[in-house]
C-alpha cells in the first residue's frame, strides 16, 4: 500500500552538543540522514519523501542527497522553530491517503515495521511504533519520588507514526487553533478523541539525541553487518 513520509530534519541538535545539525554527523562513515533515507528510498510503496530542513542547512542537505538513489523522491520543505511546526509545513506538501512521520534522527527503522504501520493506519486511522518500557518509571517532585507508575501497559513511543492524511491534517490544524504543542503527532490525534494503535517495533529504532547514542548506533550497525 502506497504512502508518503515526512522526515523532520530541521532540528538544532542541542542535546547532541555537536554545534551543528546532528543529522550531518557520520555513523559508519555516512551521515545519519542518508541512513534514515535508505529504507524509504528503497521502498517501492513510498511515493514521496518530504524532508523538512532549516534554510541554513539547505546547501549541505542538497549536497548530501545529490548522489542518493532516492533523490528523485525527495522534496525539501523549510521547517519551523518547533518539531510540530516542521511537520505541519511538511504536511502542506503531502498528498495521497496514508502519511507517515519519521524522525530524521532514527536511522535504524525496519521495512517490516513500516509496512505494518501503513496497514494499521489504513485500517484504524492512526498507528505508532513503540516498544514496551523496560525500566521502572517514577514521577518525582524535583528529586523526591512522589509516585511509582504502574509499568504494565506503558510503552516507549517512537516513530514512524502513520495516519490517514485527513486525520493528521485536521489534528495539526486543531492544535494550531488551540495553540497546543505536543511532542509527537499521535498526541494531537488523541486530543481529537480518535483511536491510535500501537505497533510493536524494536529496541534498535533509537533516536540519536545525546552523544552516547552515537556509540549505540555504531553497535547496531556492527550487529547488522555481522548478521548480513
Ligand atoms: N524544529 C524542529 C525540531 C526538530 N526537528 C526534527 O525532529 C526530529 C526529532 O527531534 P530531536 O531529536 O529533538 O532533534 P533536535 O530538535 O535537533 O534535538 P534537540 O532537541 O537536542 O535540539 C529530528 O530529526 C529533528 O531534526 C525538526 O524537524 N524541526
Ligand atoms: C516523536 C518522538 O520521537 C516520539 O518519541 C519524540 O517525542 C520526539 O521528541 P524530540 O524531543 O522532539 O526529539
Amino acid at each position: 500500500m502506497d504512502y508518503q513520509v515526512i522526515i523532520p530534519a530541521a532540528g538544532a541538535g542541542k542535546r547532541m552538543g555537536a554545534g551543528r545539525n546532528k543529522l550531518f554527523i557520520e555513523v559508519d562513515s555516512r551521515p545519519v540522514i542518508l541512513q534514515t533515507l535508505d529504507v524509504f528510498a528503497a521502498d517501492d510503496n513510498c511515493e514521496k519523501i518530504i524532508l523538512t530542513i532549516q534554510p541554513n542547512d539547505e546547501s549541505q542537505f542538497r549536497d548530501i542527497v545529490a548522489s542518493h538513489p532516492g533523490k528523485e523522491k525527495i522534496e525539501f520543505v523549510y521547517g519551523g522553530d518547533e518539531r510540530q511546526y516542521s511537520v505541519y509545513n511538511g504536511l502542506k506538501a503531502a498528498g495521497g491517503r496514508i502519511i507517515l512521520v519519521h524522525d530524521g534522527a532514527r536511522p535504524f527503522i525496519r521495512r517490516h515495521t513500516i509496512s505494518r504501520l501503513v496497514q494499521a493506519a489504513h485500517d484504524h486511522g492512526a498507528a505508532i511504533a513503540a516498544v514496551p518500557v523496560k525500566d521502572t518509571i517514577k514521577r518525582a517532585d524535583r528529586d523526591k519520588v512522589v509516585e511509582t507508575v504502574d509499568r504494565s501497559g506503558l510503552w516507549q513511543i517512537q516513530t514512524p507514526q502513520a495516519f490517514r492524511l485527513p486525520i493528521l491534517m485536521n489534528a495539526h490544524e486543531q492544535a494550531k487553533e488551540q495553540q497546543y504543542l505536543g511532542t509527537d503527532e499521535a498526541s494531537l490525534v488523541e486530543r481529537m478523541g480518535l483511536p491510535v494503535m500501537i505497533i510493536e517495533s524494536d529496541y534498535d529504532n533509537i533516536k540519536l539525541t545525546t552523544p552516547e547514542d552515537l556509540y549505540f548506533a555504531e553497535a547496531i550497525l556492527a550487529k547488522r553487518r555481522n548478521l548480513g
